[in-house]
């Protein structure tokens, strides 16, 4: 669907502990765009995510994903999620958790080599989880959130631990699947990776600082990358030094 929303954040507040994570967030996504969402550790990123993924218990306001509201059992098959932590069994091959996963979802046989394949793990397949490094095992929960095709990802940080060729690579993969369609919503601390998206969200202590593409980020703030920008808009807040 050309320009309809695939998440409207309206006035969310989140409180996690005594403190409040996120406040008064406002976001529109819209279908088919790959967006960024980037801010310093502690930035509100994971909570961002929880909540449109319906994960989150909310303190105010609404989060509309795909036309549900967040977390609704409609959503459940159209939403995928990769959180930090990779989600999958130690004790079961990359091959066997693929399987056990595609019959949750009601994927077709053949997605596991599809998605094995998308994440350069075909040659990976018959090892056990427990003998995989961490970014191997990232990229099994990855391959996992890929079984279905669902309409949106949410992935948290999918890049941390990786080597800059796989960096690229899943890169390329991110932006395959939403030239296909999909809607992409991918967390990181690494200001560089914004390059590669439709658009950016720039959090900072809870609160959207920007949400642009990075063209139009750069030239509202004189900037030459991201990482710039956001020193920036920092140093621009009322009473913020960077
Ligand atoms: N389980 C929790 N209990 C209480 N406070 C929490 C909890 N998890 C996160 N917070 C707080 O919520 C705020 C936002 O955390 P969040 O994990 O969303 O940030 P983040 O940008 O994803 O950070 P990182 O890049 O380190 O993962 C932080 O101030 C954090 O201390």
């Amino acid at each position: 669907m050309v320009n309809s929303l695939a998440i409207e954040c309206d006035a969310l507040r989140v409180r996690r502990g005594r403190e409040e994570a996120l406040h008064d967030v406002d976001l529109r996504i819209q279908s088919g765009s790959l967006v960024a969402v980037l801010g310093p550790s502690g930035s509100g990123k994971t909570t961002l995510l929880r909540s449109i993924v319906g994960a989150q218990r909310i303190t105010g306001g609404q989060v509309t994903v795909l036309g549900s509201p967040a977390g609704s059992a409609a959503l459940r098959r159209r939403v995928g999620y990769v959180t930090q932590e990779a989600s999958v069994y130690d004790d079961l091959t990359v091959r066997q958790n693929l399987g056990y996963f595609r019959s949750i979802v009601g994927a077709p046989r053949g997605d596991v080599e599809r998605v094995l394949d998308a994440t350069g793990l075909a040659d990976l397949g018959g090892r056990l989880v427990a003998s995989l490094s961490g970014g191997q095992r990232s990229r099994v929960s990855l391959a996992a959130a890929l079984l279905g095709e669902p309409e949106l990802l949410v992935l948290d940080e999918p890049t941390v631990g990786l080597d800059p060729v796989l960096r690229v690579q899943l890169w390329n993969e991110f932006r395959a699947l939403c030239d296909a369609g999909t809607t992409l919503l991918v967390s990181s601390h690494v200001m560089d990776e914004a390059t590669r998206c439709d658009r950016l969200i720039l959090l900072r202590e809870g609160t959207v600082l920007a949400d642009d593409t990075l063209p139009a980020l750069l030239a509202a703030t004189g900037a030459t990358d991201a990482e710039d920008a956001f020193l920036r808009l920092v140093a621009a807040e009322p009473g913020g030094a960077a």
